[in-house]
């Protein structure tokens, strides 16, 4: 069996996806702490503080760490970079608190690490909260920082903390929103791969089942006429051995776009298996469903498919039913398939009408 080298089998939480998600998460935050920073750097100028040197030091050291983290696909130089860069934050949170005091609320920009830890792929559960036991350790023990004589004016410091406050909740916003709406964004993706065909574009078996059960409820509550086609193309196995594979999955692709240009709005046209389909077609009866597989037959036959300058003809036999009152899908499925064999016995290329159900 093939695996993914990038996926560890015995983790359910850390998949391709989380580990993009988290680069993705971080490169973010790398953003928005080069954005701290420079606030942090005009704010002491502004304010005539000292500190600003400190602040550009903090710059200049931390931007090689940034193109290190942001550049590297290797995981060793990324998860490097990245300790790094916490260690570097850390110590200058630490730095800022005890000069100017929790006052100052630098301990904050501590929040905005808890989404990184939580978001991890690689970071087993177990050792995220301890991450986070840490984190929050070390923000109780900033808090307790106090400055007598901070090297800065009060309104500056109540700048500061609004700053850091305003900072820390727009981090942890920005990063549940957008984590949020990557995870929506790949539910709906795997929805759709869930339920459709990769090939043809049509609905898959498992989403047939679906759609087949809402449209049966549907013509028992209405009393309307439901039937079904299903359209298996002749000898495909020749066609795949003669054409190769590729000409079979074009002639797949082909007969799938003949089917859903031919049915109505409201017929629902699936991939059941591998050269087979399956149409259901509400308020239709047996002779209306008969003329639209018949207008299938004939336009995928009268349709060649062009390989290296030679035509090559496809046709389908294909199998008819009306479902009976209180019939199932299963016995639906299996009269059409009668119908489709007897077809193929037959001589192929042809529309087989089904027997009725035994009562
Ligand atoms: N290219 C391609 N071939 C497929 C796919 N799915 C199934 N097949 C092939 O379809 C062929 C079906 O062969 P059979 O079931 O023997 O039927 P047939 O050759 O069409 O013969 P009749 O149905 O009796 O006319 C097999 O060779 C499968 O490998 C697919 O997605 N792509």
């Amino acid at each position: 069996m093939q695996s993914n080298p990038e996926s560890r089998q015995d983790d359910p939480y850390d998949t391709v996806f989380i580990r993009r998600s988290f680069r993705s998460l971080v490169r973010w935050g790398i953003v928005i702490l080069s954005v701290i920073n420079l606030l942090h750097l005009s704010l002491f100028l502004s304010y005539g503080s000292r500190w600003w040197a400190f602040s550009a030091l903090l710059i200049l050291v931390q931007a090689p760490l940034y193109l290190l983290v942001i550049n590297r696909r290797s995981f060793p130089v990324f998860i490097g970079g990245l300790a790094l860069l916490i260690l570097a934050f850390g110590i200058q949170l630490s730095v800022y608190c005890t000069q100017f005091g929790a006052r100052a609320g630098f301990h904050y920009l501590l929040f905005a690490m808890t989404p990184l830890v939580a978001f991890s792929g690689r970071i087993r559960i177990w050792h995220k909260v301890v991450l986070c036991v840490l984190l929050m350790l070390q923000m109780l023990a900033l808090e307790q920082r106090t400055a007598p004589d901070p090297d800065i004016s009060a309104q500056a410091l109540e700048c500061l903390r609004l700053l850091n406050l305003a900072t820390a909740f727009s981090v942890i916003s920005l990063f549940v929103m957008r984590h949020f709406m990557v995870v929506a964004g790949m539910n709906s993706k795997l929805e759709h791969m869930a339920a459709y065909d990769p090939l043809t574009g049509m609905i898959n078996r498992r989403r047939m089942a679906e759609v087949a059960a809402d449209e049966l409820d549907h013509s028992f509550e209405k009393h309307s006429a439901l039937s079904m086609i299903l359209a298996d193309i002749d000898h495909f196995k020749l066609i795949n051995d003669r054409y190769g594979h590729q000409f079979g999955d074009q002639a797949l692709l082909h007969v799938s776009q003949t089917i859903m240009q031919i049915a109505r709005d409201g017929d629902s046209c699936c991939r059941w298996g591998g050269e087979e389909f399956l149409i259901m077609l509400p308020v239709t009866d047996l002779q209306g469903a008969r003329q639209l597989a018949e207008r299938i037959r004939v336009e995928v036959s009268r349709n060649a498919l062009c390989l290296n300058g030679h035509d090559v003809g496809l046709t389908l036999t294909l199998g008819v039913v009306e479902l009976q009152p209180h019939e199932g899908l299963d016995s639906a499925i299996a009269r059409a398939d009668e119908a489709l064999y007897a077809g193929k016995n037959n001589g192929r290329n042809q529309v087989m009408l089904g027997q009725p159900a035994a009562q």
